[in-house]
């Protein structure tokens, strides 16, 4: 048992969470390859019906976490499936022979925390494991370009049309809750901003929380797991005082929901101009306000496949690894964006850039 584990005979829980491709997975993924030691089990919720973030992971191959320590919750965001999901696939981890030393939870980039907090207060979870620290991953370069508030004047021309609409743009609520919660707040992707920009930065995410945790730059979520792990919080017992926009706007047990959001998978054949598809995809998601794409590419001829990571305008892509003997080389992403996102013309320009 490592000293973690016996300083308050509790698993500590690490929850990780932030707006669609903030860089979770990547601070994860930094995570588990300096674990220093600890054997992690790690939780990914995703929302999409393609489990990417998992199969990212998997592939990475870190000591600290074998595929068996992988569990991916696939059947919506975490918040609204705690009693179905989450605390079923707590309760077999905590029944496992070996249990791990620290338990990483990846939400949904469309996930409240606060549901998910509050289910570490359940009876069976509460006396074995404790909320070590919420740590929120900011996309720096997303605040600094307006992304959590620049749809002031479209809430406003939705609001003259429905008089009951009671909130603020999905997404600024969404930033907003997610920082609520935080015990730690990471302003990732530093490298693509300057000093002033940063500033701006963390004065914004300052002005969205009453709360002041303690922010820190990163670029590819490199803070070290010294810092991450180990904050020793017990947030659980202080989630009531983070509560978030539906808990205050609503009474206590309605359901919230995320009708605000839409996914859907493409699935295509083999895309021969990799260079070419990923220009197309650009103008398409800046077209049509795609929030994040996602998914692996079969180029011919190549042994590996293509991993294509689209967070608003900026798209990268890299071989992540290679096709493994027996598995289908197919090519599909998972396209996330606002309700009104127009489902069926995303679909043909997708199909027809390929
Ligand atoms: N330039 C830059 N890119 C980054 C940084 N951190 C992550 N990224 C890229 O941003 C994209 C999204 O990163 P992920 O780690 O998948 O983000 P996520 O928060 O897990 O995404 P979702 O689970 O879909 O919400 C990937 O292409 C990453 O390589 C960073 O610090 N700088």
């Amino acid at each position: 048992m490592t000293n973690e584990k016996a300083a308050h005979g509790k698993i500590p829980a690490t929850v990780i969470t932030g707006f669609l491709g903030a860089g979770k997975t990547t601070m994860i993924r930094n995570i588990l390859q300096n674990a220093g030691g600890r054997r992690i089990a790690l939780i990914i919720n995703e929302f999409g019906d393609l489990g990417v973030d998992g199969d990212v992971l998997k592939g990475c191959g870190a000591e600290a976490c074998s595929e068996d320590d992988i569990i991916e919750l696939t059947n919506g965001c975490i918040c609204c499936t705690v009693a179905d999901d989450f605390i079923p696939t707590m309760t077999k981890l905590l029944e496992r022979e070996n249990r791990p030393d620290h338990i990483v939870i990846e939400t949904s980039g469309l996930a409240l925390p606060q549901p998910l907090i509050a289910a570490f207060n359940w009876p069976d979870i509460r006396t074995q494991v404790t909320v070590d620290g919420v740590i929120t991953v900011v996309d720096s370069a997303a605040v600094a370009a307006g992304r959590f508030a620049d749809d002031h004047d479209k809430v406003d021309a939705l609001r003259v049309e429905d008089g009951n609409l009671d909130h603020e743009s999905p997404i600024e609520e969404l930033f907003e809750d997610q920082l609520t919660a935080a015990d730690l707040i990471i302003l990732n992707k530093t490298d693509l901003l300057d000093s002033t920009g940063l500033a701006f930065v963390r004065r914004e995410v300052s002005s969205r929380t009453s709360r002041k945790p303690t922010m820190i730059e990163a670029k590819n979520g490199e803070v070290s797991a010294a810092v991450l792990l180990g904050l020793g919080v017990g947030t659980e017992s202080d989630i009531a005082n983070r509560k978030s926009h539906h808990e205050m706007e609503h009474e206590a047990g309605e359901e919230h929901s995320h009708d605000e959001f839409d996914s859907f998978v493409v699935e295509l054949g083999p895309i021969a101009n990799p260079a070419g598809f990923i220009e197309k995809l650009k103008v398409i998601i800046a077209a049509h306000d795609v929030l994040r794409l996602k998914g692996f590419a079969d180029v011919p001829g190549k042994p590996m496949r293509l991993l294509i990571q689209g967070v608003g305008a900026r798209i990268d892509q890299y071989f992540d690894r290679a096709w493994a003997a027996g598995e289908a080389r197919r090519t599909r992403l998972v396209v996330i964006g606002l309700h009104d996102m127009d489902e069926a013309a995303v679909r043909a320009a997708i199909v027809a850039a390929a």
